[in-house]
C-alpha cells in the first residue's frame, strides 16, 4: 500500500481552514496556497539524501551536508496545480517544471487532457506531481501515467486535500506512488466535489466564477 502522509502541523492546519472559508479571496488564497505549500514540500523532500561536503567557515575548515546532484521536477497539472509551483520552487530552486493540462470533465468527471510538455531529462529526475484537489483521482492517475510514459520512475504527488475515493483509485493504479497532502476529507458529494473541501480550486485561485 503506497504511504499517505497528512500533514498535520499546526501550521498548515491553520492556513488551510483559512483556505477553505469561503470569504477567503483570491489574492490570499494565491498566497496561503503558495505557503501550504513550502510546508508540504518541507515534508516530501525529507528523505532526499545528502553527500558530506567541505565548506570553510570564516573560522575554520568543516564538513557540512549538501543535496548537490538531486534533480527535481515539479509537474503541477493546470490549473490549479500552478498554485502551489511557487512554493514548492522557493525550497527546491533548481527544479525543473513541466506541465500536464488536465480538466475533468463536469458531466461524467472524467479527465481530459489538453496539454503536456514535461522535461526530456525527466527519466532521471524525482517527480513531484501536485494538484491541490485529489477528489476521484481521475486527473492525477493521468498525469502519473504521462510522467511513467516518459520514463518517469520516482514520482510523489503533492496535494491540499484527497477525498478517500481518490486515494483508493491512485492507490490501484500507481501503488509505488507516495501522497503528501495536508488532509483527507469525509467524501465526494454527487457533483464528484470534496466535502467539506474548499470548492473549485481553479475558480477560487484565479476568481474565474
Ligand atoms: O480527482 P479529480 O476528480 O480528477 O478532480 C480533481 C481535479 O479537478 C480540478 O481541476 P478542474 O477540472 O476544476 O480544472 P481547473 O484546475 O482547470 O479548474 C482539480 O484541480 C483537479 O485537477
Ligand atoms: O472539490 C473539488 C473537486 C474537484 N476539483 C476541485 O477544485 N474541488
Ligand atoms: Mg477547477
Amino acid at each position: 500500500m503506497a504511504a499517505v502522509h497528512v500533514i498535520d502541523h499546526p501550521l498548515v492546519q491553520h492556513k488551510l481552514t483559512l483556505l477553505r472559508d469561503e470569504q477567503t479571496g483570491p489574492k490570499e488564497f494565491r498566497e496561503l496556497l503558495e505557503e501550504i505549500s513550502m510546508l508540504i514540500t518541507y515534508e516530501a523532500t525529507r528523505d532526499f539524501p545528502v553527500e558530506e561536503v567541505p565548506v570553510r567557515t570564516p573560522l575554520e575548515e568543516t564538513r557540512g551536508r549538501s543535496l548537490s546532484g538531486k534533480k527535481v521536477a515539479v509537474v503541477p497539472i493546470l490549473r490549479a496545480g500552478l498554485g502551489m509551483v511557487g512554493g514548492i520552487l522557493r525550497l527546491v530552486p533548481a527544479a525543473k517544471v513541466g506541465h500536464v493540462g488536465i480538466y475533468r470533465d463536469p458531466e461524467s468527471l472524467r479527465p481530459v487532457e489538453y496539454y503536456c510538455k514535461l522535461p526530456t531529462d525527466i527519466a532521471d529526475r524525482d517527480v513531484i506531481v501536485c494538484d491541490p484537489m485529489l477528489a476521484t483521482g481521475g486527473s492525477v492517475v493521468e498525469a502519473v501515467r504521462y510522467v511513467k510514459n516518459r520514463g518517469g520512475r520516482s514520482i510523489r504527488v503533492m496535494a491540499l486535500i484527497a477525498a478517500p475515493e481518490g486515494l483508493r483509485h491512485l492507490e490501484r493504479h500507481h501503488p509505488d506512488v507516495e501522497v503528501y497532502l495536508a488532509a483527507v476529507d469525509d467524501r465526494l458529494d454527487e457533483h464528484g466535489y470534496i466535502r467539506p473541501g474548499l470548492g473549485d480550486a481553479g475558480d477560487r485561485l484565479y476568481g474565474t466564477r
